[in-house]
């Protein structure tokens, strides 16, 4: 109940109350009869003056209508009325009898008690009404309001009103085939029920936020035409102790009686974090709540109709028991799109909106690697706004292009007056950034320079690759670091002296190089070894920074390995600008000019600047010689070489008959039994988190870990900018899957080059490079 409802509540109380009082004191007949004493009302009744009487026994009082008026306080009156005394009610009585008027006796409540009731209880209404008010204050005004403490929050949304559809959701197509499944569960329970298949109860949808959890949960809602109750997990840990676990149970018991429906848990970690987890001891509340919501997922049959999914971003954090068959046993995982996916998603909320017909949608997705489907939600949004801004009607390929910029590095920086020559500094900054990046042989072409400030980078230098990538070589890493390093080496190169501007190029490189050392085992000089392990935190259930598990000489040799990497990549970026350095002004000037360049422009700029041959400072195999015999071949690789087509036309799908229901397909429920209650891909690690394009505004996650994938984490963003600034969208990357995970949500990604880790030229491994796009990702990806 919130305030304005009880004050309107307490209104319309007060309201009845007085229109009782006033209607009792109106229809009281008193008013009429003037109050004489009692031997005159006696004197009245024995002279028989009388036409009626009226006796009120309980207020001891006659009231008398005359059939002669008697003088009263100098008045003349025909009605009066008097007290009689307790104990001589029979002698009035009689007295009335005698006196041959008609004559009634009166027990009246109405009145007295009426006004008893107003005078107790009125006082105590409001007193009532206050406290209330005040607890309900306290209680931060709750839905329950303080009657409801146990009740659940989750509110109902009508049968109709998730409308959501499958549709809806794009770029997420193997978990909408899972849930799909779910939706048919719903649907038709008792084809499942026949073949003894149990329904599954739980689905954990995970992944990085705003990837669609919640409107995968929806959607299938939606499709099935079920309710769909949702509730945030914390919503039920409140303030007082045993309210969440009646909230559960109030909650499951709700969802029951409107069975089949779905309930939807967002935020799961909240609750469902492991029990005796956190500092300073569990917090018993959570685990109340926790299980309960065990108990109750334990307690309703496979025939009840109620399927609960939760969404969580930390599926690791969340208590093992959670997790087991019987409960969230399906664990759908939900990435950020892939290229494809990002097309798909844009496209769906391009949809009744009008977009210029030239504007390219395709080009959209391939340069917004990284981006969650809320982001890419928000770039058309943006451009719809920026495009009303203008007065236009028409959504145009530009107002996208600025849109994507402004989501991933703040608005644009127009009123920033910079002296001519700090502008020359920014121009040779990217231009070196570019040129670097162009010259070195495993880079993506740069997509896009510019010298515009936007949010708190002075400019930046974008390289968008081809295709999003998984695995990372480590001469693509190093050429990175150089793309890097070429800012800076520019400075030197042209002005003499470094600027601060270059700040955030060298956290990254650092970044990256670190990584490179610690985690990728890249160079040679230390091993393939981990060094460093990442704590989470049990309270934010966030990366902690690392606890050093090597001794001091090794940090010594990480160190010298971490700079030496940084130092030749310096080296190789002034090299290459040095080499160059007509190209250089050129560039430099027309950024000057024109502000931003593009890809053609570029290429008109670039053309005569040779490829650096690879850096091979870091190929080092000690005795393990590397095979000169060449990996075999894919099967793509040998149909382009016979020159068929490939992948293979598949056959026109035979359409159903009409009429002959489905043969239904056995639900592949334990097909992925979860190991130790863990969930199987529940390695954080394994999502693309948005920074890869750039976490706008730190370029890496503060944590410096990676919170959803080795390489994104320090995954080098390709984006260089200027001043103090940090990277803008770089290349983002995909994270790394772990061997063995399944790529979530994700269609496997085909190398445009061939990735190389350090062996000799035309040196590969049996499986290596991975085909050509197919269909048989589980076989690919699941042996690595
Ligand atoms: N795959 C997608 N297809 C279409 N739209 C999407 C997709 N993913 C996200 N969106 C858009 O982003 C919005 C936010 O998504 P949603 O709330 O479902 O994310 P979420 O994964 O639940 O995030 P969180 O983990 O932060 O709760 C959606 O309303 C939708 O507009
Ligand atoms: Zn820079």
């Amino acid at each position: 109940m919130n305030r304005k409802k009880l004050f309107r509540n307490l209104a319309i109380v007060a309201v009845i109350l007085l229109a009782l009082w006033g209607w009792s004191v109106l229809r009281n007949p008193d008013s009429e009869y003037k109050g004489v004493d009692t031997s005159v009302a006696m004197t009245q009744l024995t002279d028989k003056n009388v036409k009626s009487v009226q006796i009120d026994d309980r207020e001891q009082r006659v009231r008398l209508e005359l059939k002669k008026p008697v003088k009263v306080d100098d008045s003349d009156q025909t009605k009066i009325t008097a007290q009689y005394p307790s104990g001589v009610s029979a002698k009035v009585f009689t007295a009335a009898q005698q006196s041959g008027a008609t004559y009634q006796t009166n027990i009246t409540k109405d009145s007295g008690i009426w006004q008893s009731i107003l005078i107790f209880v009125l006082p105590m209404v409001i007193l009532f009404a206050l406290f209330f008010f005040l607890m309900n204050r306290v209680q931060g005004g709750g839905r329950g309001g303080v009657m409801g403490f146990g009740k659940s929050k989750a509110k109902q949304l009508s049968k109709d009103m998730p409308k959501t559809t499958f549709a809806d959701v794009a770029g997420a197509d193997e978990a909408v085939e899972e849930l799909d499944e779910i939706r048919d569960f719903l649907q038709n329970p008792a084809r499942y029920q026949a073949l003894g298949a149990k329904i599954p109860k739980g689905v954990l949808l995970y992944g990085p936020p705003g990837t669609g959890k919640t409107l995968l949960a929806r959607a299938v809602a939606g499709e099935a035409g079920v309710p769909f109750y949702t509730i945030s997990g914390s919503d039920f840990v409140e303030m007082f102790v045993g309210v969440g676990a009646s909230r559960v149970r109030d909650l499951f018991e709700q969802a029951k009686e409107n069975s089949p429906c779905i309930i939807f848990v967002d935020e799961i970690d909240a609750v469902g974090r492991q029990r005796g987890a956190g500092m300073g001891g569990g917090h018993d509340e959570r685990e109340q709540t926790l299980n309960q919501l065990l108990v109750e997922m334990d307690g309703f049959g496979d025939r009840s109709g109620v399927i609960v999914m939760a969404a969580t971003n930390r599926p690791d954090i969340l208590d093992p028991a959670l997790l087991r068959p019987g409960r969230f046993d399906r664990q759908i995982p939900v990435s950020n799109p892939d290229i494809a996916g990002r097309r798909a998603i844009l496209a769906v909320h391009a949809k009744g909106k009008p977009i210029a017909p030239d504007a390219d949608l395709d080009g959209l997705g391939k340069r917004t690697p990284g981006m969650s489907g809320a982001d890419l939600a928000n770039v058309i949004n943006e451009a719809a706004l920026l495009t009303a801004r203008e007065h236009k009607n028409v959504i145009t390929g530009e107002a996208l292009e600025e849109a994507v910029d402004r989501v991933i590095g703040g608005p644009r920086r127009k009123s920033r007056i910079i002296s001519e020559h700090e502008k020359k500094v920014v121009a040779y900054h990217e231009s070196g950034h570019t040129l670097a990046a162009w010259a070195m042989p495993d880079l993506d072409p740069i997509y896009k320079v510019t010298i515009l400030a936007r949010g708190k980078t002075g400019g930046h230098a974008l390289a968008v690759p081809e295709q999003d990538k998984e695995l990372m070589t480590r001469s693509e890493m190093l050429a990175r670091l150089v793309m890097a390093m070429g800012g800076r080496a520019a400075e030197e190169l042209v002005f003499h002296e470094p600027t601060t501007g270059a700040s955030s190029d060298i956290d990254q490189a650092t970044k990256i190089s670190r990584a490179m050392v610690t985690e990728y085992g890249m160079s040679a000089k230390l091993g393939a070894v981990r060094y460093g392990q990442e704590q989470g935190d049990p309270f934010l259930g966030r990366g902690m920074g690392s606890s050093v598990d090597y001794s001091s000489g090794v940090a010594a040799e990480i160190d010298a390995e971490v700079r030496d990497l940084i130092e030749a990549a310096h080296t190789e970026a002034w090299a290459i600008l040095n080499d160059n350095r007509d190209v250089l002004d050129v560039l430099a000037g027309a950024l000057l000019e024109k502000e931003t360049l593009l890809r053609k422009d570029l290429e008109e700029i670039l053309d005569g600047v040779v490829k650096r041959p690879r850096i091979t400072k870091f190929d080092v195999f000690g005795d393990r010689t590397p095979s000169t015999k060449p990996p075999i071949k894919t099967p793509g690789e040998l149909a382009v070489e016979r020159g068929e087509e490939w992948p293979p036309k598949a056959p026109e799908p035979t359409p159903e008959p009409v009429g002959v229901p489905p043969v239904p397909q056995f639900p592949p429920m334990y097909q992925q039994p979860p190991q130790n209650g863990l969930p199987q891909y529940g390695q954080p690690q394994q999502y693309a988190p948005p920074n890869g394009y750039g976490q706008p505004q730190y370029g890496q996650p503060q944590y410096g870990q990676p919170q959803y994938g080795p390489p994104t984490g320090q995954q080098p963003v390709a984006g260089q900018q200027h001043t103090g600034q940090q990277p803008a969208v770089g290349h983002p990357g995909q994270g790394y899957l772990y061997p063995g995970a399944q790529a979530p949500g994700a269609a496997p990604q085909t190398h445009g080059t061939r990735p190389d880790y350090g062996a000799p030229r035309d040196w590969s491994a049996p499986g290596w490079p991975p085909d050509e796009p197919s269909d048989d990702r589980s076989g690919e990806r699941g042996e690595r």
